[in-house]
């Protein structure tokens, strides 16, 4: 799971995930969105959320808040690149954003 994504899978994940703005830093191999809230107790309440999903599948985001906006950066330290677990918390993210 935390092995890093093969060529064969990366490709429709990296399109699925477009799709829903997320984009792909190639030097880091890392995928990067910004959530924009209301306010700043919904980006709050976005990252008190998602925190709980990444400790629970130990799996962490690297992210940066200012007031109503939250810029997340999603790698796999351990693998040095994307893996199945950066998938699946992005979608979680895309899903906790609604
Ligand atoms: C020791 C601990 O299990 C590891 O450092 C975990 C914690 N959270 C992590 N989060 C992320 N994004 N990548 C990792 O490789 C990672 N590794």
């Amino acid at each position: 799971m935390t092995e890093k994504l093969d060529d064969t899978s990366r490709g429709a994940v990296l399109a699925e995930l477009a799709a829903t703005g997320w984009a792909h830093d190639p030097e880091r191999d890392a995928i990067t969105k910004r959530f924009v809230f209301r306010n700043f107790v919904e980006a709050f309440g976005f990252m008190t959320r998602s925190a709980l999903f990444a400790e629970k599948w130990n799996h962490h985001p690297e992210w940066f808040n200012v007031y109503k906006t939250v810029d997340v950066t999603l790698t796999t330290h351990d693998a040095g690149g994307l893996s199945e677990l950066d998938v699946k918390l992005a979608r979680k993210m895309d899903a906790l954003a609604e």
